[in-house]
């Protein structure tokens, strides 16, 4: 079985049930699986055919599920790419993953008229309209182009559906996702169909999704936390998909009330703008009975708050991209604690070892290894980095953790953001938590800088709620719950802090901008 067969499957029994809802507008299995039938016609037309890539560049829209499913259906591998990066970083990823179509949205033709000469690979380009005007400016393209141009729409509306069976195996690419270069330049996990199909029916499973489920979709879904959990799979459950194409506090509050959603998934700095929101009525989230963070280090008094405030579980999860993504969860029938990732979900193996791979006792730190079927295949032509990243089947994860004597894990930090003030070790997440826990502070990043007289030194930057603080008083708020070393030296007020498309807050950036000062 893969994720394609199980969709068709769930079509052929209940074709009336609601795949996904999209502004206001259900679509059943039955219309999304001809859909997708159709749309994989209208590829293999355009010369696709098992084993090619197609790159999408597409938001939570209706296109990407049906590019998705027909990619699938016809044994080809997605490569879903963030539509928002600069035409350098998209033209690196397409190029890199040679994918032969592109499928994307009209609000890219001009990067498509503008970048079709650094894209030799790419046949054809697809183009999902949104916007009545979008016939009338494919029109207009310069011929060059125009002949390599198809619409989304009437490739689904004339196509012949796909009639036929991929013979597909379980070790065939499905996707290649490229990590988002947080910590250096994008490479694409190859992950296979029994990769995804595993991480979905397993996150499914030990999440308790059930086909009376209502998921919201507002995670961007060309990352694989979404495309895990909030789109395989409900989809693998004959649950309902609510899309909300782009995230904000207010869209996902009407979402939910509207669609009466049951389960709710974000990045921790969502919920920190759910949080903040002023005059929200909380039973605009009532129908959600659970809510999952995923995606990076959820600090504990949001946890507390969030929860309180809209009286509903958080469960927080880990993963990375290369274990499709998820490793751990906290789970839904028993202790969930707080600041912990949770327990190793069914069918993966976590670990924490030391510098020679040796698993290190309860409660010691040491770095995060994996196995289980959801370790990528490796990356798309980079064997030496596959090989780093892999060794006898474990994943290495660059994330340092600890685990308690009920298997819980908890996330200490990234390796690479490690700061070393004098010999000690500090842990930024530890603290940001402090941080996080001051009533003034809405956001905060902690990161080292080289310094002549410790080797490196903590630094701090927040966002306030109002001027109600100075950077001293926080200071010493800071040195009456941290140790010496750990408070931080410099601190600096910000408007907002950087963060990448998914939300992920990138220290990175605060770390270049710090140094070029
Ligand atoms: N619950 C969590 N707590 C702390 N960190 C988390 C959690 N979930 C995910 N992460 C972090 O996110 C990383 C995986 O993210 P992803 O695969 O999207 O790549 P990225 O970090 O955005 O990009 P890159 O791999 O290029 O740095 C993990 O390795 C971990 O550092």
């Amino acid at each position: 079985m893969n994720l394609g067969e199980r969709v068709h499957e769930i079509a052929q029994q209940e074709a009336g049930r609601i795949a996904y809802t999209f502004m206001g507008k259900d679509t059943t299995y039955g219309e999304f699986d001809q859909s997708v039938s159709k749309f994989a016609g209208a590829l293999q037309d355009l010369g696709v055919e098992k084993g090619d890539h197609v790159a999408f560049l597409l938001s939570n829209t209706p296109h990407f599920l049906i590019s998705l499913y027909a990619t699938l259906r016809l044994g080809a591998t997605a490569v879903p790419v963030n539509p928002i990066y600069s035409p350098d970083e998209i033209a690196y990823i397409v190029n890199n993953s040679d994918a032969k179509v592109v499928i994307a949205l009209d609000a890219l033709l001009p990067l498509v008229e503008k970048a079709h000469q650094a894209l030799p690979a790419v046949e054809t380009y697809v183009i999902c309209e949104t916007d009545p005007s979008t016939a009338e400016k494919m029109a207009q393209l310069p011929e060059a182009v125009k002949g390599k141009v198809r619409s989304f729409t009437q490739l689904l509306t004339t196509s012949n559906a796909f009639g036929g069976t991929a013979d597909i195996s379980q070790d065939d690419n499905a996707v290649i996702l490229y990590t988002s270069g947080t910590t250096g330049k994008p490479k694409g996990a190859m992950l296979t169909h029994g990769n995804l199909y595993s991480n979905a029916q397993d996150v499914a499973e030990y999440l308790q999704i059930t086909p009376d489920d209502r998921v919201v979709a507002t995670l961007p879904v060309f990352h694989v936390f979404a495309l895990t959990v909030v789109v395989n799979a409900p989809l693998l459950q004959g649950a309902t998909i609510v899309l909300v194409p782009r995230f904000t506090p207010q869209d996902v509050f009407a979402a939910t009330k509207a669609t009466k959603a049951t389960v709710f998934a974000g990045v921790p700095t969502m919920f920190n703008f759910m949080y903040q929101l002023p005059d929200v009525d909380p039973s605009d989230f009532a129908s959600v009975r659970l809510a999952i963070s995923g995606g990076s280090a959820m600090p504990v008094a949001l946890l507390h708050n969030f929860e309180d405030k809209f009286n509903v579980r958080i469960s927080e999860g880990y993963g990375l991209s290369e274990a499709s993504p998820v490793t751990c969860f906290n789970p839904i029938d028993r202790e969930r604690k707080a600041g912990s990732i949770g327990t190793s979900i069914t069918n993966v193996e976590n670990k924490v070892v030391n510098e020679l791979g040796d698993e290190v006792p309860v409660g010691e730190v040491g770095e995060l290894i994996v196995r289980g079927p959801n370790v990528m295949k490796g990356y798309y032509k980079m064997p030496e980095e596959t090989q780093a990243a892999i060794k006898d089947d474990w994943l290495y994860t660059g994330d340092l953790a600890k685990v308690d004597e009920e298997g819980y894990f908890y996330i200490v930090d990234r390796k690479k953001d490690m700061i070393i003030v004098g010999g000690y070790n500090v842990y930024p997440r530890e603290v940001e938590e402090v941080l996080f826990a001051h009533p003034a502070i809405v956001e905060a990043a902690v990161v080292g800088l080289p310094d002549a007289d410790f080797g490196e030194s903590v630094n701090a930057y927040v966002v306030l709620k109002d001027d109600s603080v100075s950077i001293e008083e926080l200071q010493e708020y800071c040195a009456e719950h941290l140790a010496k070393y750990k408070v931080p030296r410099h601190m600096e007020i910000l408007n907002e802090l950087p963060k990448n498309t998914t939300g992920k807050i990138l220290r990175r950036s605060l770390k270049d901008q710090a140094v070029k000062k």
